[in-house]
């Protein structure tokens, strides 16, 4: 039966299947159809394929469901390169052309900009990835305690699954020499890491670095972006995708720099990724972190590359207004937070120092949309919107927007 129940709170009966055709896809990676205008969202589909699926659970208004089959396939539809594809929680695009993900990822941008920002500007192609696979530079893999059967599995979280977890034992997003060095890691957490380790469960860190495959968090490795020399122990934030960062880092920097700028400050520095890659484009540059071992990497990442413009500053982003002797209408701020964005204290002190160029970089343009919003009501303009898609054959997106004042 095709036809919602005439019922309003179980539209469907429990693994009752119907057929649709997908609309659009969500930026959760959700296929989005309607079966007599009712919405159900399906995942593993491309928009424009026929498809056959069954219900699991009913909403208020929309239902969820599984793919039984596709009756008619997109010219966009490809074969998955990961034989865990579907049951792994890590990836939703694998299924399509590394064009068409592109694409999708690139229109979820537009509408979360129009939905949330109330922003009507055109978003350029997101700015794929030299490398499609085998680009991950870093993979914390996963284990609970030893189920009933004595099995433990290292992986990530099943798909669709709070805390279960998959075995994954080649990972076709991570780096080869991860890959190559993923066996031995897996044996060796379930061997040294002791019985009540095992017991516990817990997380493997594998970094690919200048030093090789690092698994202890605490040691200090090093990555190479253009000509400058990051060094940071294995367990902080590090950009995880080195083969897209030098085109992020030049487009940052010819962004920042578009209005002819001679200062720059970096909020939310990390370990001065942006500061220093732009550095040579500035008389000076600042940045801020509230991270203090970031802060004092940013700082001896400094001499490293002997840059000789840049300084750092422990504290929330805000901080940087304090006594800041950068002259506003010659400074550009480059803004890369958290995934919750910016917190109002920041973007007010911001909207009071009016910087002249801001470049905002996002791994969730959802909360960037909402601070992009107070901006432009503050006076300024959007002139660009590049997504650069550091995690191909997922969900996710970064995304760049820089505004000038009006
Ligand atoms: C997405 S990372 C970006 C780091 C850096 N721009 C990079 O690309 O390597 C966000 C950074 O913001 C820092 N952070 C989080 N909340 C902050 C705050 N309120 N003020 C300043 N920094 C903050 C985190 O420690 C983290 O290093």
């Amino acid at each position: 039966m095709q036809v919602p129940k005439n019922f309003v709170s179980e539209p469907f009966d429990y693994h009752q299947e119907v057929e649709f055709t997908v609309e659009s896809l969500t930026n959760l990676g959700m296929g989005v159809g309607r079966v007599d205008g009712w919405v159900v969202m399906v995942p593993f589909v491309v928009p424009g394929e026929r498809v056959k699926v069954r219900i699991f659970r009913n909403f208020q208004n929309y239902s969820d469901a599984d793919l039984v089959e596709v009756l008619e396939s997109s010219p966009d539809r490809i074969e998955p390169e990961c034989p865990l594809y579907t049951r792994c929680g890590g990836c939703q695009y694998q299924h399509m052309t590394y064009e068409r993900q592109l694409k999708e990822k690139t229109q979820h941008v537009e509408e979360l900009m129009q939905k949330l920002g109330e922003i009507e500007f055109p978003v350029d192609l997101a700015h794929g990835s030299p490398q499609v696979y085998h680009y991950r530079s870093k993979i914390t893999p996963h284990y609970n305690r030893p189920e009933r059967d004595g099995s433990q599995p290292i992986g990530f979280l099943q798909y669709g699954r709070r805390n279960q977890i998959i075995d994954v034992e080649h990972c076709p997003i991570a780096t080869e020499a991860i890959n190559a060095a993923f066996p031995e890691a897996r044996e060796e957490a379930r061997r040294a890491g002791g019985k009540k380790r095992r017991q516990r469960g817990g997380t493997l860190l594998m970094r690919d670095v200048l030093e090789g495959v690092v698994n202890d968090p605490q040691e200090i490795v090093s990555e190479r972006v253009g000509a400058v020399t990051f060094q940071f122990k294995a367990g902080e934030f590090f950009q995880n995708n080195p083969f897209i960062l030098p085109e992020l880092v030049e487009h940052v920097a010819s962004e920042a720099s578009a209005e002819g700028a001679r200062y720059l400050v970096d909020a939310y520095c990390g370990v001065g990724l942006f500061a220093l890659s732009t550095a040579k484009s500035f008389e000076q540059v600042a940045g801020v972190e509230i991270s203090e071992p970031a802060v004092r990497w940013a700082q001896a990442n400094c001499k490293i590359s002997n840059i000789k413009n840049a300084r750092f500053v422990i504290g929330k982003a805000e901080a940087i207004f304090n006594g800041l002797k950068f002259p506003a209408d010659e400074t550009a701020m480059v803004i890369d937070p958290p995934r919750k964005g910016c917190d109002e204290s920041f973007r007010q002190q911001l909207l009071q120092y009016r910087p002249q160029r801001l470049v905002y970089v996002s791994c969730d343009p959802a909360t960037q949309a909402r601070d992009l919003k107070e901006f432009i009501a503050g006076g300024y303009t959007i002139t660009r919107i590049q997504p650069f898609d550091l995690f191909p054959h997922t969900r996710h997106i970064e995304n760049v927007v820089s505004l000038s004042l009006t």
